[in-house]
């Protein structure tokens, strides 16, 4: 007999994963934006919810193929996303089979999909008992990428799906001569790592701001911007800072220009708990120019985001092929606005935090062909991390390098001159 709706236990943790899921796969939503607008409140059951979320979308697609010879016809998008969290809790998150399918029978009463809880007790417990055979033969890897970022990764494919199966570790930027808190794994680029799931909240030294939260790869295009003190450099696209924060604390004169207000909010939050001084202009970079020229911009572009699928993998399922061809014009745009900022002869960092061509060399070629002059980088410069500098010079990094280390976002920089 099926339960009143009253009967049927509460679980925000699950219903906030649900919504995320729903909002990805329905309607391309970005994960951030459903845990934003959700009224959940407790930090563990938010993150819990967002654990789940993001493990049911690093393995979507293998996932979606070992349930397929269980389904006679397509289940509705909603159901098979609940499906698809029942696989995840039983395959990689070691939920006891009882709970991993209670709960998501539950889920489905308590969502209005009370005729599929019988489908999914019997899928689920199938998967259960049968989910090693079930997956035998398949190639996550392959299945758990989209085929359009396959194709456009081309050799690097295998290595980038291999990073997103693995979670990111929590590295930080350390301020120039602060203590280093205890237990991290300092890195040649100088970034300090501690393991996955590490709070940074609770590392000595967070509030008194000796340290930032930055990707090894993130640290690196400030690192190669090399600012000297009392150097006036424009950080376009600033929030929430991490760049930002690299170039005071070299002693540069730093002007970061964010165009959305609530993200400047949390640049200034970000910069007065580091104690470090910027002037922060909440504009759009393609409009706003400075009172003189500068010598230096770090121009850390809005972007697919695809370098960063270990910790957004949202992204796979979210961006299209169209997304990044509009983004692309936008860089070209953004980029053409940084010549104006600049002294004839001054540099610009370009900066993306993609994977794809299109954004990154094939940016360089077009601004080469609009009079930039591309200065590559030299192997002195990138003696921390080698394997990044590309032949052309430019630095290109993906999710598959470092993999002993535990991986790193995929990035892309290139230092670009205006002919003087
Ligand atoms: C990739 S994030 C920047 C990350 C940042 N540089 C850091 O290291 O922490 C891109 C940022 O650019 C901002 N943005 C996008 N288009 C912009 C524009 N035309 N002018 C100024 N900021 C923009 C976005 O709001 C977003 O905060």
């Amino acid at each position: 007999m099926s339960k009143a709706p009253s009967q049927i236990p509460a679980d925000p943790t699950r219903d906030l994963a649900f919504d995320i899921l729903c909002g990805v796969v329905e309607h391309r939503r970005m994960l951030e934006t459903t845990l934003d607008r959700s009224p959940l409140t407790d930090p563990r059951d938010r993150a819990s919810a967002h654990r789940l979320a993001a493990t049911v979308l690093r393995h979507m697609g293998s996932m979606t193929e070992l349930l397929q010879p269980l389904l006679r016809r397509e289940p509705p998008a909603p159901v098979r996303c609940a499906l698809l969290m029942g696989v995840a809790q039983l395959r990689h998150l070691e939920t006891p089979p009882h709970a991993a399918v209670g709960t998501i029978v539950s889920l489905l009463r308590r969502r209005g999909l009370a005729p599929f809880a019988g489908l999914a007790n019997a899928v689920l417990r199938r998967v259960a008992r049968e989910g090693d055979s079930l997956a035998e033969g398949l190639d996550p890897d392959r299945l758990d990428v989209p085929p359009w970022l396959w194709t456009a990764w081309g050799r690097r494919a295998r290595a980038i799906a291999a990073g997103l199966h693995r979670e990111a570790p929590l590295d930080l930027t350390m301020r120039p001569g602060a203590e280093a808190p205890d237990g991290g794994e300092r890195l040649p680029n100088g970034s300090l790592r501690f393991p996955a799931g590490t709070r940074v909240t609770e590392l000595p030294g967070f509030e008194t701001g000796r340290f930032w939260v930055q990707d090894a790869a993130a640290s690196m295009p400030a690192r190669l911007l090399a600012a000297r003190p009392g150097q006036s450099v424009i950080d376009l696209c600033a929030a929430p800072g991490g760049k930002t924060a690299q170039l005071a604390s070299a002693g540069a004169k730093v002007v970061a220009v964010e165009r959305e207000a609530a993200r400047s909010v949390r640049l200034r939050q970000n910069l007065e708990r580091l104690g470090l001084e910027v002037e922060c202009v909440v504009a759009d970079a393609l409009d706003w120019r400075p009172a003189e020229p500068v010598d230096a911009v770090l121009l850390d572009a809005p972007c697919s985001a695809t370098g960063t699928l270990r910790r957004h993998p949202d992204v796979l399922w979210v961006k299209r092929p169209r997304d990044v061809l509009a983004l692309a014009k936008d860089q070209d745009r953004l980029i053409d606005a940084a010549g104006a900022m600049l002294k004839p002869g001054g540099t610009l960092l370009y900066a993306v935090c993609s994977l794809q061509d299109e954004e990154g060399p094939q940016r360089v070629a077009a601004a080469c062909e609009r009079g930039w002059i591309h200065d590559p980088f030299t192997a002195e410069e990138l003696a921390g991390m080698p394997e990044a500098l590309t032949n052309a010079g430019m630095f290109r990094t993906h999710p598959g390098m470092w993999a002993e280390r535990g991986g790193m976002d995929g990035f892309f920089a290139a230092r670009l001159r205006k002919s003087s």
